[in-house]
């Protein structure tokens, strides 16, 4: 539906399957935290022999808000998110309906894809007033919180940081946290 020339199936709501393991975000730029999340979440669903699936927003939540610019538009991050190997992409149009989802509304909908396991930072927020948190989602499914990805100085890797270093001019060293394929535990 996306035009996308490989092997991953899109979705613009979830499908139903019988077992899965899943990640969820904005993902805007797809940068090292997230690759390392995404990657992990391919490794997992291999490991099982179930089928992989990334949910994203679209617009990323900040940006429908208006508390941030988009660093990536839609195609150029569902092309990150392919070459990253997932079986499926689920993107949610953040709009005025999703955002005043409950948490456990969100909860049941992702309960149709039948994670075995979830995988999140332990930052991740959803549902109206961001009200559902890791805690929350960890009542109903099995959730694995993915240890924050930092660059070589320590700080942890963030599209806000990035939309900071591209405002400061830092075009290279935001580059390096965005670039496709490296290794989160070495590099930037
Ligand atoms: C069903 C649903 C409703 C949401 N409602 C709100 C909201 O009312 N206010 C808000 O700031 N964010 C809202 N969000 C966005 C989340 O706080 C969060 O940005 C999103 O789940 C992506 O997580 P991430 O920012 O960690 O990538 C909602 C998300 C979902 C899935
Ligand atoms: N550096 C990181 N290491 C590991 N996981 C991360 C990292 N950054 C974000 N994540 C996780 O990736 C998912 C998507 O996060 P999100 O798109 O909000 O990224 P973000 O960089 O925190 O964005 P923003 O700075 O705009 O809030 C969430 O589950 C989040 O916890």
């Amino acid at each position: 539906m996306f035009d996308q020339p490989d092997l991953t199936h899109w979705h613009r709501d979830v499908p139903t399957l019988g077992a899965s393991v899943v990640t969820l975000g904005a993902f805007d730029g797809v940068h090292s935290g997230h690759q390392a999340l995404i990657s992990g979440t391919v490794k997992r669903a291999r490991a099982l022999g179930v089928p992989s699936v990334v949910c994203t927003f679209d617009p990323p939540p900040k940006v429908f808000f208006g508390r941030a610019t988009q660093l990536c538009p839609l195609a150029a991050k569902l092309a990150r998110i392919s070459a990253l190997g997932p079986d499926h992409v689920v993107v949610f149009s953040f709009d005025e309906a999703l955002r005043a989802l409950s948490p456990a509304a969100f909860m049941a909908r992702l309960a149709l894809l039948g994670p075995r396991e979830l995988r999140v930072g332990g930052d991740f927020r959803f549902g109206a007033k961001q009200e559902g948190n890791v805690s929350l989602l960890a009542r109903r499914f099995d959730v694995h919180v993915q240890p924050p990805v930092r660059c070589a100085a320590g700080e942890v890797v963030s599209s806000t940081r990035i939309r900071g270093l591209l405002e400061q001019g830092l075009t290279a060293a935001a580059a390096t946290l965005l670039r496709p394929g490296l290794n989160p535990e070495t590099s930037a």
